[in-house]
């Protein structure tokens, strides 16, 4: 732990105030705050008053009132206490290289963590043929679920064309916390529902900006997003993929070769077709696909004659099924229909409103299946099998 400052240092009250503030995590780096140096000093006086100096990373911290608030909690509850004042303060730069060092453990600052043989994060790519299928709203409430089972999750918008993360998060309008400004900054996702999130669409200045990046200065976009973030090991890092087979596929595809993949299709058998070669795409690329999930696959009606709910198949039926055998079949190993997702207007209205069905209405019929999705993907322990170790073979030359 950092060293933290005191005009009385041996005062008796200052180890229990240390270690309650020991408990409070910076909201972004999910880690304490005595561990990150942002304590920068704790003066007690003989009455039991309290003063603590914060350390924020940046002026703009989106979060200091959270940790402001945090900070008063946690210190008003020792005993012996009688009152708190927390001051805020900005690091040096000095302080946040300090703090960068201590969130690379060691590790080279370009390394894509996720590809080092001892992570222990599963990297899940949600893919499809065509746009519109659903993707990100699987995207998002797969992770939700994931979250609220009790893993740590991150989760990437790397759809460079139609990037609706931060929206259907109610995020629009969020920009990462940056550790630094130069050369070796550190982006911090930004936590929500649970989640640690960060989208391309984060990194663009304005809103309206259009992202219009190919061939190198895409791959160096999306190096960026995994390495020179601070992921933090979750548990997932669940990807949104643009549509199709294109650039960010074969640039990921190289980055992340031991990635999983769903594939999201509608039941219509032409967009089973087309999410069909997103598979093979994938398998063509070293990675692994763990399932199909089919959306909008039958809208629930009360009949009017029984009363009873009956299934009205709106795009047809059969298309998770489908490419689920085409993909067992080409790819030589079992890919199983993970779920289908009904239509529900309250996953559709509450991606509009930034407020994810998970969250809204966990008892939906589709929360119910996007939580049995979660289950299965969740319940499976990280494969080693395909994983590269890393290791350099000795002699020859
Ligand atoms: N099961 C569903 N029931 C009702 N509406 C849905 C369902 N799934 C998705 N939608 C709606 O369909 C639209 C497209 O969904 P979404 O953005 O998740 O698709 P996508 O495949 O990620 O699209 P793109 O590739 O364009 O980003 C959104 O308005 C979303 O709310």
């Amino acid at each position: 732990m950092p060293e933290i400052d005191s005009k009385n240092p041996e005062h008796p009250l200052l180890p229990k105030v240390t270690a309650a503030l020991a408990t409070v995590n910076d909201p972004e780096i999910r880690r304490p705050i005595t561990d990150l140096g942002m304590v920068e000093r704790v003066d007690i006086d003989d009455a039991g008053a309290v003063f603590v100096g914060i350390l924020l990373t940046t002026a703009g911290c989106p979060l200091k009132g959270p940790i402001q608030a945090d900070v008063t909690n946690a210190v008003s509850a020792v005993a012996g206490v009688t009152g708190v004042e927390v001051n805020l303060g900005v690091m040096t730069e000095e302080q946040r290289a300090e703090m960068r060092r201590t969130l690379n453990g060691g590790r080279d600052p370009r390394e894509i963590p996720f590809t080092r043989p001892d992570s222990p994060t599963r990297v899940i790519l949600i893919a499809s043929g065509k746009g519109g299928v659903g993707k990100s709203s699987v995207t998002v409430n797969l992770a939700m679920a994931l979250a609220q089972a009790g893993h740590s999750v991150g989760v990437l918008d790397a759809d460079i064309y139609g990037h609706s993360i931060p929206a259907m998060l109610g995020l629009a309008d969020a920009r990462p916390t940056s550790i630094g400004d130069d050369e070796e900054s550190m982006i911090l996702p930004v936590p929500t529902n649970g989640i640690q999130v960060l989208s391309i669409g984060m990194m663009k200045p304005e809103r309206s900006q259009v992202v219009a990046w190919r061939g190198p200065i895409l791959d160096r976009a999306l190096t960026q997003l995994l390495a020179d973030v601070h992921w933090g090991d979750p548990d997932f890092l669940i990807v949104d993929m643009p549509p199709g087979t294109g650039d960010v596929q074969i640039s990921l595809g190289q980055k992340l070769p031991n990635a999983e993949v769903i594939v999201v299709t509608t039941p219509q058998a032409a967009a089973a077709e087309v999410a069909e070669r997103a598979g093979t795409m994938a398998s063509m690329m070293s990675q692994r696909v763990i399932g199909v999930v089919e959306n909008m696959a039958y809208l629930e009606v009360e009949c009017p004659h029984c009363q009873q709910p009956h299934r009205v198949e709106l795009f047809g039926s059969g298309g998770g099924e489908q490419v689920a055998k085409a993909l067992t079949e080409r790819l030589g190993y079992p890919v199983s229909l993970l779920g289908q997702v009904p239509i529900d207007p309250t996953l559709r209205s509450g991606g509009d409103e930034g407020v994810p069905v998970m969250a809204e209405a966990p008892q939906n019929p589709s929360s119910v299946v996007l939580r049995g999705i979660a289950n299965q993907v969740g319940g499976r322990k990280k494969s080693l099998a395909g994983v590269r170790l890393g290791l350099t073979p000795t002699g020859g030359r």
